[in-house]
């Protein structure tokens, strides 16, 4: 048996992680320990919940999950933290467990976990393996370009663009500072920052992370099929990640309520473009805390 208490559960991040945990098996003996929704930014409230669980999931915003690590000094309860507060932070294990064959282990070992973003998520898992094989050089010059689900922005967004209507598309993180950057550059193994030009669509949830290379420009002016293998062998055996023969077009919704991810090099032979798919609520948020949620208890 293992208490779960998911500190923001009636938030958008929150509430997919619960309705996911109540999914479960009853075998696994997950409990939720739920707060009264009256005390949830109650400080002796959430210091209570955190004395009697196992694991506590943080679903707010990064100052108060930064406030809920302070509470939980001198405790024994786990962390597994879905903000950006972090996630690059000493201490803490980053939850991309399909990032290096080491990170699963480290997951179930950690006390401290961080739930990856949802760009990042992508990102990451496009040009790590590339870096690491010296195809994509770490000071190259990368730009980065993707579109998001509007849930992405929260329940406010949300309710915003549901009961007014939102637009149909605009591009966003425009001072070029997105709170991502860090950890892409971080995990990617860049030393130059990327470029990176986040969008959102009026559609709930789906995402696309797109990273347009110019193969001669890379060491050995690799092929296309050499970049594809490179993600193949990465991601060989991997549940919720998987390389994929590439499209003439894709859908940014595809994957809506699924927790997968599916890479792809599309190319004309000259140029490449990266790709991957992915549900910003899903392997971007909530799939990826209940991957980690169950590493981190061996199930
Ligand atoms: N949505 C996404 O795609 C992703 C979001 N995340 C991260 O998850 C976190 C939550 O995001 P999201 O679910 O979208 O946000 P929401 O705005 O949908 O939910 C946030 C929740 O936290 C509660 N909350 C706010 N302040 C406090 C506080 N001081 N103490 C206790 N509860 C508080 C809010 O309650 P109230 O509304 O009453 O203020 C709300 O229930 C963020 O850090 C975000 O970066 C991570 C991955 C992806
Ligand atoms: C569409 C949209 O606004 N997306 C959010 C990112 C989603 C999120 O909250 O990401 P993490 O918590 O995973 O960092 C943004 O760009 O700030």
């Amino acid at each position: 048996m293992a208490r779960i208490f998911i500190d923001g559960e009636a938030g958008t991040t929150g509430l997919g992680i619960r309705q996911r945990i109540e999914a479960l098996p009853a075998s696994y003996g997950l409990e939720i320990l739920s707060i009264d929704p009256a005390l949830r930014k109650d400080t002796a409230a959430r210091r209570s919940m955190l004395e009697q669980a196992d694991v506590a999931i943080l679903c707010l915003p990064d100052d108060a999950a930064r406030e809920t690590v302070a509470l939980a000094e001198g405790l024994d309860v786990r962390i597994l933290d879905a903000s950006t507060a972090h996630r690059i932070a000493d201490g803490w294990v980053y939850g991309f467990p399909e990032m290096a064959a080491e990170q699963a282990a480290a997951i179930k070992a950690a006390r401290f976990v961080a739930n990856p973003g949802c760009y990042p998520t992508g990102a990451i898992a496009l040009m790590r393996p590339l870096v690491r094989a010296g195809l994509l050089p770490a000071d190259h010059p990368v730009s980065i370009n993707a579109v998001s689900g509007y849930s992405g922005a929260g329940r406010v967004a949300i309710e915003e663009h549901e009961k007014n209507g939102g637009p149909a598309f605009f591009l966003y993180g425009l001072n070029l500072k997105h709170k991502h950057l860090p950890e892409i550059r971080h995990y990617s193994g860049l030393t130059r920052q990327p470029l990176f030009v986040p969008s959102v669509g009026h559609f709930p949830q789906g995402m696309i992370v797109s990273i347009p290379l110019h193969l001669k420009d890379l060491p050995g002016q690799p092929s296309a099929a050499e970049l594809e293998a490179v993600l193949q062998d990465a991601y060989a055996g991997c549940e919720h990640v998987r390389v994929l023969p590439a499209e003439t077009q894709l859908v940014a919704d595809t994957l809506a309520n699924t927790d997968d991810m599916e890479l792809r090099v599309h190319h004309n032979g000259e140029q490449v473009v990266l790709t991957a798919r992915l549900d910003n609520l899903g392997k971007g948020a909530s799939g990826a805390a209940i991957q980690n949620l169950l590493l981190m208890l061996g199930l």
